[in-house]
């Protein structure tokens, strides 16, 4: 806005002092019944919202301007707020009716995507995190997570892997930093993030304790346990500090810090959550475990298994009593169903709760969490005295705040209004005073119909009508052609076309009676309301622990739901070392097979002593990559405390579990697959761990084959030597790496089986032992629709490559079309080819070799075979 102040209205210099101090947010402020937006703010509204921009004169130049009725910003919001944009509402703060000259503004909300309260910002089945981030000087990350809209507030510190694994599994809406961070962070964490910065002083050691223990009001943190973990508690810090800063004052729900515990969880890295589908899928509307295991029936369970899937236990005392009331809830039915139906009629208690010190609450949503409460009472009575004892606790914590609930449903009227602000929803009999004022107004309007009638007698006036309007209240509306016969007393307001408007002093008298009567209910039910929220501050701990105890529940009784419905069983956990699956399917591809076609299930072995790694060939499409993910998803729902799709599994306590795709499976946008392929595998050879399991699907192929295989050979070679002796599952289409089972101890050879018949192929789909020759890649191009010519030309070629030697091939470029003998002859054990490369290999110490110098002696490499 290029005028100058004198010149500007009263109204636009209140406008631009208060956004110069909010000049990174959309300003929409309030005026009258509209929101308006100026200059700028105005262009970015108008196009995002789709609303009209026009352009006004504001005293010495044109400004721009587009606004919305005020009734409308829930809609409007919401979409400014997706679009990435903060908003500050800027509202009167006075009643313009009592002020003379300009009305007193502020703002009184910020928005922003990680701040957000509003109902329409929100996923029900989706926490909104708002989260922050802090390095210390020695590479420490501190991360701290908070849901404004349910109050729970999560610290986590440790390397940067791991906080790109927590932001990687709690995907935050918004994440804060230090200003000097933020080329740092994109190197690190990638752009995927809504971010935005803050001053360095914020993130002070000093001044985040000062925050939080004065928001906890507590002398120190130990009751939250988070002693020691400075660099978490200085983003918590600053997650208050933000929220200060954007206007969120009342924050009394957030009652406690949650510390997440490294080695208290199964380590997924972000790659493996990627890569195993567990919450997200590539393709739209793709199917994942979290949508396949979702059976929870409140929004509060919903979001609990999200963070279930990602953070699952490796404490077996806790996965044991998850499984144990996943296996009482499967044997008693009647309980569970009981149970299902309590938990039906609870909505989202936790979200209800937050709204409460927000103010946000209506009173619809104030009945339901009444109603909420009662079923926590049913809950209670089901579990008391259950033979299964992690239940019997849960019930005995649950709490369900008797006589708050009690009140309540005595206080708001059944089927309440969803707006408090007009009232009309504190029940009969509550208040004495609220009741003779609406004695009078139930009356006064009755006698207003009645004094209609009897002034319609008196005068002969048959049309004659009592209205209200806003200017002079109550009339008498005479139309023309009764108008000589209106009595002198009467007092004329108004005329129109064809008719007049008169009032009389009764009509005034009752007038008054009714309109004060309206006013004084209005105030009472409000009052009662405020001290019903304000009461009820002193129950939102207690309430707040309900909530998350039938979060837990729901998914309890989901997984026993799913067990029944699905036919998963109980996974034995235990501290040895074999994982041990019999019949075990993949949970998400067995759902998703065409009617008719049942999934193949499997055995499967791994151990520490005889079969540590599995080198698994066969052709496209065989199944293998489904193999590999269910092994995966066994383990990992066993470790959330799941049933699992097999006829049983033994599986043992596993920390760690790692899944890499070769690259052509995982083209992602914008990355280099090959250089992806290799970070995402260093990563794990930097982290192998005794009780972790590895699963390497198709690796090296995001080069050329010798490269690949010489790759993928010296990957498991690794593996196998790694005094850890990580079990590993290998999925390959390098039928070359079959020779390993002939050279290391601990290598076996499976392949998926199938059977060609009349030049077809026929997926049996059942795992066993050996190697296979063959990738059946032309049957698939086939299947695949690829022109006859084409295929048979394959063929051809495929034929020639088989029976020559690379140097005698029909052309260098088709040295990468490699069939079995010919790489048979350079991974002969006696080529000196293979010698020279198997030195090079060895003389590597992969821990230090960052990925360029690994792309350099892959080119040595390959300089040997030429
Ligand atoms: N055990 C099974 N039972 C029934 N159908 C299966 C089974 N395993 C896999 N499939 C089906 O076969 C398809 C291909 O499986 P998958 O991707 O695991 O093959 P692949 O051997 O890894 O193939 P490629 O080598 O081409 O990547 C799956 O999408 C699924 O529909």
């Amino acid at each position: 806005m290029s005028k100058t102040k004198s010149a500007e209205t009263p109204l636009m210099q209140q406008h631009g002092a208060i956004k110069a101090r909010y000049p990174d947010a959309i300003l929409l402020f309030r005026v009258g019944d509209f929101y308006e937006t100026f200059g700028s703010d105005a262009v970015v509204a108008a196009g995002v919202l789709g609303i009209t921009l026009t352009k006004r004169n504001n005293g010495s130049a044109d400004n721009e301007l587009a606004g919305f009725p005020h009734h409308a910003l829930d809609t409007y919001l919401h979409k400014l707020v997706r679009a990435g944009y903060r908003v500050a509402i800027c509202d009167q703060l006075e009643d313009p009716k009592t002020v003379k000259g300009i009305v007193k503004r502020g703002v009184t909300e910020m928005v922003t995507p990680g701040t957000a309260t509003n109902d329409k910002l929100l996923e029900h089945a989706s926490n909104n995190f708002l989260a922050a981030l802090h390095l210390e000087k020695d590479g420490t990350y501190g991360a701290a997570f908070l849901d404004i809209s349910t109050g729970e507030f999560f610290v986590a510190q440790g390397d940067r892997e791991y906080a790109d694994k927590l932001l990687m599994g709690f995907r935050p809406a918004e994440v804060i930093f230090q200003r000097q961070l933020q080329k740092r962070f994109k190197e690190e964490f990638g752009t995927r993030f809504y971010t935005y910065t803050l001053d360095e002083w914020i993130f002070a050691q000093a001044y985040s304790e000062e925050s939080l223990l004065k928001h906890f009001d507590t002398h120190s943190l130990k009751g939250f346990g988070v002693e020691g973990m400075t660099a978490a508690l200085v983003a918590a810090g600053a997650i208050l500090h933000y929220l200060k800063d954007t206007e969120h004052p009342n924050l009394q729900h957030i009652t406690s810090l949650q510390r997440i515990d490294q080695a208290g969880h199964l380590w997924l890295d972000r790659f493996t959550i990627r890569n195993l589908e567990l919450l997200h899928s590539p393709v739209e509307n793709g199917a994942t475990l979290l949508k396949t295991l979702d059976n929870t029936v409140t929004p509060m369970g919903a979001r609990l298994l999200k963070r279930w899937i990602v953070f699952p236990l490796v404490d077996p005392a806790r996965i044991n009593e998850r499984l144990d009331v996943v296996e009482h809830l499967l044997l008693h039915a009647e309980l569970r169903e009981k149970t299902l139906h309590a938990l039906r009629q609870c909505g989202d208690l936790e979200r209800l709760v937050s709204k409460i010190p927000l103010r946000k609450i209506n009173p619809r949503e104030l009945l339901q969490l009444a109603r909420a409460l009662r079923q926590v009472a049913v809950i209670k009575g089901l579990w008391s005295g259950s033979d299964a004892p992690y239940l019997d606790r849960l019930a005995d914590a649950l709490n369900p705040c008797t006589r708050m609930a009690d009140k309540i449903v005595a206080t708001i009227m059944d089927n309440p209004p969803a707006v408090a602000a007009k009232g009309g929803f504190v029940a009969p009999a509550v208040n004495e005073e609220l009741d003779s004022w609406r004695y009078i107004a139930h009356n006064g309007k009755e006698y207003l119909a009645q004094l209609q009638q009897a002034e319609s007698e008196k005068t002969g006036i048959p049309s004659l009508k009592i209205g209200f309007n806003n200017v002079f209240g109550y009339y008498l509306e005479v139309t023309n052609t009764h108008k000589d016969k209106v009595p002198p007393e009467w007092i004329r307001k108004q005329t129109l076309a064809n008719c007049e408007r008169y009032i009389t002093p009764e009509l005034k008298d009752y007038e008054e009676k009714i309109m004060g009567a309206e006013e004084k209910m209005l105030a009472i039910e409000l009052q009662l309301f405020d001290a019903l929220l304000h009461e009820l501050h002193d129950y939102l701990g207690h309430i707040q622990t309900d909530a998350s105890i039938l979060a837990s529940l729901d998914c309890l009784c989901c997984f026993a739901q799913n067990a029944l419905q699905y036919n998963y069983k109980k996974p034995l956990l235990h501290e040895g070392d074999a994982l041990e699956i019999k019949q075990g399917r993949h949970p998400v591809i067995e759902r998703q097979l065409p009617p008719g076609e049942a999934y193949v299930a499997n055995d499967l072995l791994l151990d520490k002593e005889e079969q540590q790694i599995i080198i698994l060939t066969g052709p496209n499409m065989s199944g293998k990559s489904a193999l590999l993910r269910q092994t995966a998803l066994i383990t990992l729902m066993a470790h959330m405390g799941s049933f699992v799709p097999a006829e049983s599994a033994r599986v043992p306590l596993t920390d760690k579990i790692f899944t890499r795709v070769g690259a052509s499976d995982n083209l992602s946008a914008g990355e280099s697959t090959f250089m992806v392929e290799m970070n995402e595998t260093a990563s794990i050879i930097n982290n192998v761990s005794p009780r972790c399991l590895i699963l390497l699907d198709e690796i090296g192929r995001g080069t050329s084959t010798y490269d690949g295989i010489s790759i993928a050979w010296s990957i498991a070679e690794f593996l196998h030597n790694a005094p850890e002796r990580p079990k590993t599952f290998f999925a390959t289409h390098y039928h070359e790496l079959n020779e390993l089972e002939g050279k290391l101890e601990r290598v076996r050879n499976f392949h998926v089986t199938n059977r060609e018949i009349g030049g077809k192929i026929i997926f049996l789909r059942q795992l066993a032992p050996g190697g296979s020759t063959h990738s059946f890649g032309i049957h698939v191009a086939r299947m695949a629709g690829m022109p006859p010519e084409l295929v048979a030309r394959a063929k051809e070629v495929l034929t020639q490559l088989e029976a020559k030697p690379v140097a005698e091939g029909p052309g260098a470029q088709l040295k990468e079309l490699s069939g079995p003998k010919v790489q048979l002859s350079i991974f002969d054990a006696h080529s000196q080819t293979f010698d020279a490369i198997r030195t090079l290999l060895e003389s590597l110490d992969i821990n230090r070799l960052t990925p360029v110098e690994a792309l350099m002696k892959l080119n040595e490499i390959k300089g040997l075979l030429r």
